[in-house]
């Protein structure tokens, strides 16, 4: 923080929160720079792309990288980020439980050895209806025999399923191991591979991927006689930037790995 003298004596002036964006001419990327251009706390110090060294952005005075690019390259560059000193918020997909554990063990042994911690914020989903569709979800998976996931998105989509799809897969699994639900029902026999799409967690996840779209999911619970159908539309990119601006002012304040925004929501 910094002074300013005004009229009114010495007041507080808050200095603008450096970002570079990592993956800054993809279609999120190029969204994030421009919400962060407009926000007047923030300041956009280096679009990063395919080929970018991110070890001067420091020197750049960017504090916070963000990452939108690919499941292929994200975990190098969130180690990268951290070497050069900077908080992560991490929008993109392909995290596993092990590549979660290495990026959880790398922050937390470089705070070891400051005094004030680095932060990383990984989220699948930044839009709130997806995070609060997430979260109902997970309410409701206890109280239905069957549940079915449904991720709906543009077919330039490099991965399937969507990283939301697993993580809302994972949560109802989780929900229903918890209230002692054995496994879904379904008598079916495929004819064809892939029939009734991917198994995660024991709960069926199918991809759709189609012209138009941008990013939906239906979460599908069933009982005899009754169903419950939870959907999230985003029908623009603009829908997943308050979560992602909320993620790089707080991203400094808590240090070590976070994952999910609904950890930085009061739900
Ligand atoms: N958490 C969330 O809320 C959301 C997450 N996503 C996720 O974000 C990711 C990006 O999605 P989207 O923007 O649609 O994808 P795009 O393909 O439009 O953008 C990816 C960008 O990353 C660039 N890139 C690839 N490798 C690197 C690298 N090593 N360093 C820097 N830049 C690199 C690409 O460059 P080039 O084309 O030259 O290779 C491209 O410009 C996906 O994983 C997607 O699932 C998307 C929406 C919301
Ligand atoms: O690639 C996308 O577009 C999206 N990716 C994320 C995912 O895989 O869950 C988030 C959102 O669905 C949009």
């Amino acid at each position: 923080m910094t002074t300013r003298l005004s009229a009114l004596g010495t007041v507080p002036v808050v200095s603008a929160i450096g970002v570079a964006v990592v993956g800054a001419a993809g279609r999120m990327g190029s969204t994030v720079c421009e919400a962060v251009e407009a926000a007047d706390d923030l300041e956009l110090v280096a679009r990063v792309d395919a080929e970018d060294d991110v070890a001067g952005l420091a020197a750049v005075g960017a504090s916070v990288g963000v990452d939108f690019t690919v499941p292929a390259a994200v975990e190098d560059n969130v180690h990268a980020l951290l070497d050069a000193g900077l908080h992560a918020v991490v929008g993109t997909t392909g995290w596993t439980e092990e590549s979660l554990g290495r990026v959880r063990d790398h922050v937390e042994r470089l705070n070891a050895e400051r005094s004030d911690g680095l932060g990383v914020v990984i989220a699948p989903n930044f839009a709130l209806s997806a995070v609060l569709a997430m979260r109902f979800a997970a309410q409701a998976a206890r109280y239905f025999e069957s549940a079915e996931v449904v991720e709906l998105h543009h077919p330039n989509k490099v991965d399937a399923p969507s990283g939301t799809a697993l993580a809302t897969a994972r949560h109802i699994a989780g929900a229903r191991r918890d209230a002692g639900r054995g496994d879904v029902p379904d008598a079916t026999e495929t004819q064809i591979d892939g029939a009734r799409g991917a198994v995660v967690d024991g709960v069926h996840v199918h991809a759709v991927r189609l012209r138009g779209l941008v990013a939906h999911e239906e979460i599908l619970l069933g009982n005899p006689g009754e169903q419950l159908t939870i959907r999230t539309d985003s029908f623009d990119r603009v829908s997943f930037m308050p979560g992602v601006l909320l993620a790089v002012r707080e991203v400094a304040r808590r240090p070590g790995l976070t994952v999910g925004l609904d950890q930085m929501l009061d739900l």
